[in-house]
């Protein structure tokens, strides 16, 4: 694995004080690690994922890659509850995620997961601090607050002042991926799914997003998940997962330390620290 790029995390504010509201809890919640055990998930006749087990502690950065096909996306959904696997299990502190009834799953994605698609996938008629502010005001808190909220956000990720009026129309790619990192982290999330967070951007703006995206996720103690194509994506995580014909190929942290992966074998958590 290459050397983690230089991150310039001090060019970054640390993040706004939490809020005493249930939309931005305390820290206590982040320790939870996410597990996968045995997940299996197919679509008709085509196995997605063949027995995928992970674990990941809380806080980490973990970068998945694989070839076109390999399940990456489909172990994203399932970890993150878009999915219900058809067998195994994913667990947020202890915590079923995977088999909670729809709505509890629901809920459980809006309070403690955040989410950055590679299109971002802000709602375009609203300006960009209202996109921000959506998790907290779905959460109950209240639209003053969660606009103050949401502006601390933007002002810290470069994209305060006039931007935050505009509509995602009127930003740049690297502007609107700037806004939907500040809305996939408003709410304090436990963990952070991003599905090629670049993948629309050139390479000098999804080095930019990238650090951005890995210095305050790491700030905010928050779980990374990151499905990416890019090797020099991947460099910025700790934590490199490769899918191959839908099951983990090879499991590695930064230190170039392998991990054990033996198919549906379940790595014991102090190996994946
Ligand atoms: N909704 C679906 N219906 C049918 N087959 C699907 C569906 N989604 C994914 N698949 C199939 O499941 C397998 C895994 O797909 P997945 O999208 O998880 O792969 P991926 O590694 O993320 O691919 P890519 O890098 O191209 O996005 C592929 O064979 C794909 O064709």
């Amino acid at each position: 694995m290459p050397d983690a790029p230089t991150s310039d995390a001090r060019t970054i504010a640390p993040p706004p004080a939490p809020t005493a509201h249930p939309a931005a809890p305390a820290s206590p919640r982040r320790r939870d690690a996410l597990v996968a055990s045995g997940l299996v998930h197919r679509f008709g006749q085509v196995v997605a994922l063949g027995g995928v087990s992970l674990t990941i502690p809380a806080g980490q950065s973990v970068a998945v890659m694989g070839p076109s096909g390999s399940g990456k996306s489909t172990l994203l959904h399932c970890l993150s509850g878009i999915l219900t696997p058809d067998a195994g299990e994913v667990t947020l502190g202890g915590g079923r995620v995977s088999t909670l009834r729809d709505a509890d799953r629901s809920r459980l994605r809006r309070e403690r997961f955040g989410f950055v698609f590679q299109d971002g996938q802000l709602i375009g008629e609203l300006p960009a601090r209202e996109n921000v502010a959506l998790p907290l005001l779905l959460a109950g808190m209240g639209r003053a607050a969660a606009l103050a909220h949401a502006d601390s956000w933007l002002e810290r990720l470069g994209v305060g002042g006039d931007m935050r009026l505009r509509r995602p129309g009127e930003l740049s790619g690297g502007q609107a991926q700037r806004v939907a990192i500040a809305r996939a982290l408003v709410h304090d999330p436990a963990v952070i799914f991003a599905d090629e967070p670049t993948g629309a951007l050139d390479q000098a703006t999804g080095h930019e997003v990238m650090q951005i995206l890995t210095t305050t996720a790491s700030m905010a103690g928050a779980t990374l998940v990151v499905v990416t194509h890019d090797p020099h994506v991947a460099r910025w995580c700790s934590r490199l997962v490769e899918i191959r014909d839908a099951l983990v190929h090879s499991d590695t942290l930064a230190t170039s330390t392998p991990l054990p992966t033996t198919g549906t074998a379940l790595p014991r958590q102090e190996d994946a620290r």
